[in-house]
């Protein structure tokens, strides 16, 4: 579309026409019209500083789909609705169990990373060897909810998504993987655990009550308090890093929700 043109005067049989933007400068002078586009830039900034405060949140809306389809799985709607079919379920914690000792590899990685390339002025290494701590536990949980479940752990075959899931995870452990990238896929591994079991256990939802504990495990206050201090961690990074980081970081965020996808899908029989 061509420019609006204003008619402003006319003088005798001639009649003055401008250009809207000429127009503009016309009417309300030409330094004004630069401060509206300063305004104007200024207000863009603004607007990508505060996305860059807390990129995680941005990209969670960017890309709500797939988070939701990790966080609100129907393995996860079954267990919350109490429909929940127990083979799957003893799939699940068997196939877990094998995800969680590779997983601890990987964590002691992001561990390396932030000792080489953080400045640690949010205590990442506490939250991360409190991290490890927890999975300590969380081995320990895993094979006592085995013996209660009848799941004999040294049977378990890994399914090709956790072969998978678990091959990603090694990608990251290169030490060409940046500290950044790294910590923004641990973040979104352990909230997505968080957010699906926190949602079994609201108000008037009809969870089993010997699948509690499981529910117990990741959507408990603390687990939820400790993914928001690694979501700090993750979004303090990503403030500082740059664009070839920060993009790599959204990628690795989306490869976990879709791995972590994939990984419910094996406790209904999924490949
Ligand atoms: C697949 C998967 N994702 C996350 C978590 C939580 N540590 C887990 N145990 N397993």
């Amino acid at each position: 579309m061509g420019p609006t043109f204003y008619f402003i005067k006319s003088i005798g049989t001639h009649s003055i026409s401008f250009s809207s933007k000429l127009y503009k400068q016309v009417r309300f002078g030409r330094s004004n019209n630069r401060e509206q586009r300063k305004e104007k830039m200024q207000a863009k900034k603004t607007r990508e500083e505060v996305e860059k405060i807390n990129m995680i949140d941005t990209w969670l809306k960017k890309h709500s789909l797939i988070y939701v389809g990790a966080t609100r799985h129907p393995f996860i709607l079954s267990i919350r609705d109490g429909t929940v079919n127990l083979t799957s379920f003893k799939t699940w914690l068997g196939q877990d169990y094998i995800f969680v000792r590779a997983f601890v590899s990987f964590v002691a990685s992001v561990l390396i990373k932030a000792w080489k390339e953080s400045d640690d002025s949010g205590g990442d290494m506490e939250v991360l060897l409190g991290g490890m701590a927890a999975l300590n536990d969380e081995i320990q949980w895993f094979k006592n909810e085995a013996s209660k479940w009848g799941v004999q752990l040294s049977d378990i075959v890994p399914q090709k998504a956790n072969k998978d899931y678990c091959r990603f995870l090694e990608s990251l452990m290169s030490s060409e993987v940046k500290y950044t990238v790294a910590i923004t896929a641990f973040w979104a591994i352990e909230a997505v655990y968080q957010q699906s079991f926190a949602h079994c256990l609201e108000d008037g939802t009809n969870t089993p009550s010997d699948l509690q504990v499981t529910c117990q495990r990741w959507g408990n206050d603390g687990f939820g308090q400790y993914c928001h201090s690694l979501k700090q961690i993750v979004n303090r990074r990503l403030a500082k890093a740059l664009d070839d980081e920060i993009k790599k970081a959204e990628v690795a965020l989306l490869d976990v929700l879709e791995h972590e996808v994939e990984f419910w899908n094996m406790s209904d029989g999924g490949a």
